[in-house]
């Protein structure tokens, strides 16, 4: 049934992020971390990209970038062709077309799940109280979360408050979801119905995803491709094509092409974590 509360157009022509010769380094005048060197990466509208990579290597330093967190020292970002930031821009500004879910969720407390959820439109009045609550209440219903919409995020479970939090993100309208591994700390049962929630959701929106992890089989899940990362100085290694049928259920994971493309990822990442910890080995020697 298509969505009444979200929208997605057949081709998705929103949110093209192009990361044009990114270099990031932290404290120039002092300790010169470079976080990211010279990182290119052309992400078209709608596309779920996946970023894996050794830890520290700099994924969450680019997504930082993207939603103006910190700025970048060269080239430049841009979304559907407008400059986000660049030489004379380095920090991007924050606006609710680029919106991050953070690692350790961010509900308040003290709200109901759709007075979270109407939270966003309410401040920018988009429409009338009652009807923020009211189209809150119905995302929420699409996600499957209706009947614990009037709950505080402590009185439902964590698979539920994620839940909560990306409809919270999606009834802003994004162009850009940005995700630094939401997921992280889930067992496998309760991150594999996240993965279909998501997918749901994405299907009823084509946003495109941004989404950092570890874990490279939720990787090969959910993208339509991996953007395997160097170890740090961050750039692309390897981008792996996924293409998987979609919809993809949990039946996706048992599939010989499946099993495959976690192997190419694996060896990718593999290798630039061997680099990463020998570098490590040679710093402490
Ligand atoms: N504010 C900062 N000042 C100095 N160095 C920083 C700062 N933030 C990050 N770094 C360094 O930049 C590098 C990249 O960090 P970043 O958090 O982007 O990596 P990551 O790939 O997201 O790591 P993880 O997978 O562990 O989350 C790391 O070496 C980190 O220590």
């Amino acid at each position: 049934m298509q969505s009444q509360i979200f929208s997605a157009p057949t081709v998705p022509t929103k949110g093209a992020i192009s990361i044009r010769d990114v270099t990031k380094i932290y404290d120039p005048d002092g300790a010169q971390v470079m976080a990211v060197d010279h990182c290119s990466m052309e992400i078209a509208p709608g596309e779920v990209c996946m970023i894996v990579g050794p830890s520290g290597c700099g994924k969450t330093t680019l997504l930082n970038a993207i939603a103006g967190f910190h700025s970048i020292t060269e080239g430049e970002i841009l979304l559907d062709g407008v400059p986000l930031c660049g030489p004379k821009h380095p920090l991007a500004s924050q606006a609710s077309d680029r919106i991050v879910v953070f690692q350790n969720g961010a509900l308040f407390p003290w709200k109901t799940l759709a007075e979270n959820v109407a939270y966003g439109p309410m401040v920018q009045r988009r429409w009338p109280k009652a009807e923020c609550i009211e189209r809150a209440r119905a995302a929420l219903k699409e996600a499957g979360l209706g009947n614990v919409a009037d709950k505080y995020p402590g009185e439902v479970s964590s698979g539920m408050a994620r839940r909560a939090e990306i409809v919270r993100a999606l009834i802003n309208e994004p162009k850009v979801l940005l995700l630094d591994e939401p997921y992280r700390a889930m067992d496998a049962l309760t991150k594999q119905i996240m993965h279909e929630a998501l997918l749901e959701m994405y299907d009823r929106t084509k946003v495109t995803i941004y989404f950092i992890t570890h874990d490279l089989e939720e990787a090969i899940f959910l993208g339509d491709k991996v953007y395997v990362m160097t170890t740090r100085p961050c750039r692309v290694k390897k981008v792996i094509d996924i293409d998987l049928p979609r919809p993809r259920d949990y039946t996706t994971l048992t599939s010989e092409a499946f099993r495959l493309l976690v192997k190419e990822a694996d060896e990718a990442v593999h290798e630039e974590a061997l680099k990463a910890f020998q570098a490590g080995e040679r710093e402490m020697a």
